[in-house]
Order: structure tokens, then sequence, then C-alpha cells
């Protein structure tokens, strides 16, 4: 029997356990492979830090958040590269390799994969913002969780009658904010795609208390305002030397209440969209990527992502996946426009 070796890389995400457990159904079960779970992604690797997958450890899992293997932003490439990754390898006697991550990640897998590792990439993040798959898991349970806090953010400020401001992840897009926004019927939603200025923003709010509502600003936090050139990240840079986003829902408090005179409250949700359990629509996406993942093995196809394409389970190459970013295009962000102010 052949082994795979599973690993988590970058930020968490509810609906990776349900990936684990997917594939290792799915391996175990048509009798084709026994796996290993890599601790902490690509350090693990590197440090052949594995754990034993078995029917009994994926037992329960798809409901589960976060992610029972553990995960890191170590990159594979600068910790000793392809020759330690396949040292590891055959130390664990491990065929090939399924990462389950987002862009980052994957670009390394990528760069492995064009080394001759056996690797096969699971796209995850709760940002949606991976071309070459329809949807990532995880982006439905954030945006269901903060859809949730929104619409309690909007009795408070109707009692109060005030503005009311919810700043959403989203790094390099605005899905998050776009969808909870529409689901719960911002006044403003402000992305990085679009650089809407603090005037338009401040008009869409005045334009919603004139009509006797409470205003209900959505903001993603790598929203740049026209005139201004990159994202606020008052907190400085990550271990990673990443920007640690985060805070521009506060800057916008203070703006907003000084250009429309309407007292405004700001709430961060931060890593509250990351946690707890994922909903219904992320078990099942999850679990048949990692099923498809490992599917793919079987058929000897590496250096591919498994990606969702409508109603189906499909592969494409890494390299086609990570190459642009997935962002908001133009016309959805003019569509829930109409909705504004
Ligand atoms: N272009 C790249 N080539 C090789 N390695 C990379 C590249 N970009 C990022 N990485 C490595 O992958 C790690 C994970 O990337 P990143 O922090 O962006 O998380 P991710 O996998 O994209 O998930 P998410 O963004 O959803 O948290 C980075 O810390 C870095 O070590
Ligand atoms: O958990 P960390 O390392 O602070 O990363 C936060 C980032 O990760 C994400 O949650 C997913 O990429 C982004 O939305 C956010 O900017
Ligand atoms: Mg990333």
């Amino acid at each position: 029997m052949k082994r795979l070796g599973i690993l988590t890389s970058g930020g968490d995400c509810p609906g990776v356990n349900a990936v684990v457990r997917g594939a290792v159904l799915a391996g175990v079960r048509t009798g084709q492979y026994d796996f290993v779970g890599y601790l902490d992604g690509w350090s693990g690797v590197l440090s052949n830090n594995s754990v034993p997958l078995t029917l009994e450890s994926v037992r329960g899992l798809s409901r589960l958040g976060g992610t029972i293997l553990g995960t890191s932003r170590t990159n594979p490439i600068t910790s000793g590269g392809a020759p330690a990754v396949i040292a590891s390898m055959e130390r664990d006697h491990v065929d090939g390799l399924i990462a389950v991550g987002g862009e980052g990640s994957l670009a390394a897998a990528r760069i492995l994969g064009e080394s001759g590792i056996k690797v096969i990439g699971v796209p995850k993040t709760i940002d949606n913002d991976l071309s070459a798959t329809d949807y990532t898991f995880g982006f439905d349970t954030a945006v269901q969780t903060a859809t949730e806090a929104i619409d309690r953010l909007r009795t408070t400020g109707e009692s109060h009658h005030r503005c009311m401001i919810a700043e959403v992840m989203g790094r390099n897009a605005g899905w998050i904010a776009l969808h909870a926004g529409m689901a719960a019927g911002a006044h403003a939603i402000l992305i990085p795609e679009r650089r809407v200025s603090l005037e338009q923003a401040a008009a869409w709010v005045l334009s919603a208390r004139n009509r006797g509502r409470a205003p209900l600003v959505v903001v993603a936090e790598a929203y740049v305002p026209a005139g201004q050139d990159a994202p606020y990240f008052p907190r400085g840079l990550d271990t990673f030397g990443r920007p640690r986003l985060g805070g521009i829902g506060y800057l916008l408090e203070e703006q907003l209440q000084e250009l429309t005179g309407i007292e405004c409250r700001a709430t961060v949700l931060g890593h509250i969209q990351r946690g707890g359990a994922p909903t219904a629509f992320d078990r099942v996406l999850a679990t048949r990527l990692g099923m498809a993942a490992v599917r793919a093995a079987s058929k000897g196809e590496w250096g591919v992502m498994v990606s969702s394409r409508g109603t189906d389970i499909t592969t494409v190459a890494l390299a086609a996946a990570i190459g642009e970013l997935h962002t908001v295009p133009e016309d959805r962000y003019l569509e829930a426009e109409m909705l504004f102010g």
C-alpha cells in the first residue's frame, strides 16, 4: 500500500479538518493508501514531525473548526527546499503530498512540484482569493459568521441612531465584505479593489440616515480610500514580514463621524471569522476536495490543485491556480453599489 502525507499551511480555515477526513476515508476505504499528517505545515515536513492518520483519528472531524494538524507560514523553499522535502518524504516512506493551503502555500507547492516532488494542492482560504476554483472552502463560513455579527450590529445601531462600521478580513480581495455586506443589507461596502473616496462613503451614510435608517458600513481590512496608496496597518509587520492588517474600521469611525456628524461605532471582527465549525456548504466542499485529491493521486495526476467548478470537482495545474489572485470584478461591485445609501 502506498502512503500519502497531508499538511495544512497558512492561516487556518473552517473545513480544513473535513479535507483531512475526506482524504483519509477515500484512500483507506479504497485500499489504496495509508496516511501520515505533518504537523504545523511545511515545518513538520522539514523536521519529520508527523503522526499517523487512520480512520479512527479522523472520526467526527468534518464539523471541527481549526486544523488538528496545526499550521504555520514556514517557507519550505527557503528552509531547505526540494532536497530537504524529498529526504523527509523518503524517511517517512511517503509517496506524495497533499498540501492544503492558500495562494502562498500553493506557490511553494508549485515550486516543489517543478522540482519533481509529487504534490497535490487543496485550495483553502476564507478570503476566496484563489483563481481556478469557483469557491475556496472556509469562505462560506466566514461570510455566515460575519453576516450574523453585522445583523447584531444593526439592532444596536438602530436603537442608538448610530452609524455602525463592521470591519471584516480580506487581505487581497473584498469577497467577505461584498457577500456579508450584501447579505446584511449594508449601506456602504468598502473593498480593496475599489478606490472609493471617504466623501462618497460619507454621502452613502448620510443618505441612509436621511431615509431614517441607522447607517451600516462594511469595510474589508485592506480597503484603501481614494487618494491613498497603501492599506492601513498600524500594527506593523508579522513575524513573516507581512503587514498585520486590521484597524481601518477604527480610522473610518473617526473620519465618517467627522464628515457626517453622525455618531459612529466600529467593530473589528478579526479572527472570529476564521474560528469555529464550518457551515454545511464548507463541510461538503472540503470533504469532496479531500476525496478528489486522493483520486488525483491514484491517477498519478501530480502538480495539480483540486478545484470546484459548478457542481463538479476537477483538477487544474498548480501554475494556473496561483497565477493571478481572484479579486472582486467591477460588475459585482457595481451591482452591489446600486443598493448603497
Ligand atoms: N510565492 C511564494 N513562493 C514560495 N513560497 C511562498 C510564496 N508566497 C508565500 N510562500 C510561503 O507560504 C507561506 C504561506 O503563505 P501565506 O502566509 O500567504 O498563507 P496562505 O497559504 O496563502 O494562506 P492564507 O493566505 O489563507 O492564510 C508563507 O509564509 C511563505 O513561507
Ligand atoms: O492570522 P494572521 O496571521 O494574523 O493572518 C491574518 C490574515 O489571514 C487571513 O485570515 C487569510 O488569509 C486574512 O484574511 C488575514 O489578513
Ligand atoms: Mg495568503
